[in-house]
């Protein structure tokens, strides 16, 4: 998920067999502020949907090969990019046909010859509907204070790298961070300053992630989680200890901290190759009691598992 608020121009593809129609599209909405791609066939336009995500899609029906009714079925089915919404625009206009478009998920269809003003104004209507959608889905899944992801958007994103990882048998690892002391750092310096903290800490885990595919979200609390696609346990057991030293680094007082009066961080990690043994709950755990090891040996470190490989 891109924690942006920018707002960035919409991407629109058309897709029409025919280059005269595609023409006349471009021609009238090089003036909307808009990227336009274009592809002359469904299977084409299929391929790019995929790879540019595009905010809206202009689908001709009636094509050689893959007609637009089968592109759609595919876009729809695909959870990357069923939320794309894709406006048919065809020749055919039964009541039928747009019954038909309609029920394959299409926002709406549009019948040639179309008025230019008319499908502008829709265009801007779908496209100003979607960047709700998008803002709303990346809110549901951001935490308010730190602004990580949540919980509910890092268990998405855990299910999604542990069948990967089932798939391609590569090693996953997992970190469970917690604050030290943070009762006592609230009750001396009182929740506001408790809350600035958490934030601090979050950008601090932030920055020591370098791989893309590493995802930090605030697991609740003063908890945190880390997750790191394709890592055995010597990169997971680096990468703590970098995330403990950042933190350490920050050098943020800490009146009621046993660890030099400054806040720390305690992390507990467990790597596995997953499989239809395990399970993600299992890793979790795995990681919190390494987490638990962490606090009862003295806090402000890192205590790693190698987890069972397979049964
Ligand atoms: N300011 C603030 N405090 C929070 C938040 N979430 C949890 N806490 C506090 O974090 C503290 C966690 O305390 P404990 O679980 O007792 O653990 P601890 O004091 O950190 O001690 P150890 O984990 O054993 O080092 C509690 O006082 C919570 O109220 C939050 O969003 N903001």
């Amino acid at each position: 998920m891109t924690q942006t608020n920018e707002l960035k121009q919409p991407t629109v593809l058309v897709v029409d067999d025919t280059p005269a129609n595609i023409d006349v599209l471009v021609a009238h909405l090089t003036q909307e502020n808009l990227e336009l791609i274009v592809a002359l066939s469904g299977e084409e336009g299929l391929s790019l949907a995929q790879q540019h995500k595009p905010d809206l899609i202009l689908l001709d029906i009636m094509m050689p090969g893959m007609d637009g009714y089968e592109v759609c079925r595919r876009l729809k089915q695909d959870a990357a990019t069923t939320d794309i919404p894709i406006v048919f625009l065809s020749a055919r206009d039964s009541e039928l046909d747009m019954e038909k478009g309609l029920s394959y998920g299409a926002i709406d269809y549009i019948s040639k010859p179309f008025s230019i003003p008319v499908l502008k104004a829709r265009l801007r209507n779908h496209l100003a509907l979607k960047q709700k959608g998008d803002r709303l889905a990346e809110l549901a899944g951001t935490d308010e204070l730190t602004s990580l992801v949540n919980r509910r958007h890092f268990n998405q994103v855990f299910r999604q790298e542990w069948m990967r990882a089932i798939r391609n048998q590569s090693e996953l690892s997992l970190l469970m961070i917690d604050v030290d002391y943070f009762k006592a750092y609230n009750d001396s310096l009182g929740h506001a300053e408790g809350d600035n903290c958490l934030k601090k800490i979050a950008q601090a885990l932030l920055q020591g992630l370098r791989d893309p595919a590493d995802i930090v979200a605030r697991f609740g609390g003063e908890e945190f989680v880390v997750l790191l696609p394709d890592t055995d346990s010597a990169g997971a057991a680096r990468v703590a200890e970098r995330l403990r030293t950042l933190v350490q680094n920050l050098k943020l007082p800490h009146p009621g901290s046993a660890n030099g009066g400054l806040v720390s961080i305690s992390l507990g990690g467990a790597t596995c190759i997953p499989n239809h043994h395990l399970t993600e709950l299992g890793l979790l755990q795995q990681a919190d009691t390494q987490l638990y090891k962490a606090k009862e040996g003295g806090r402000n470190r890192v205590c790693l598992e190698m987890a069972a490989k397979s049964q």
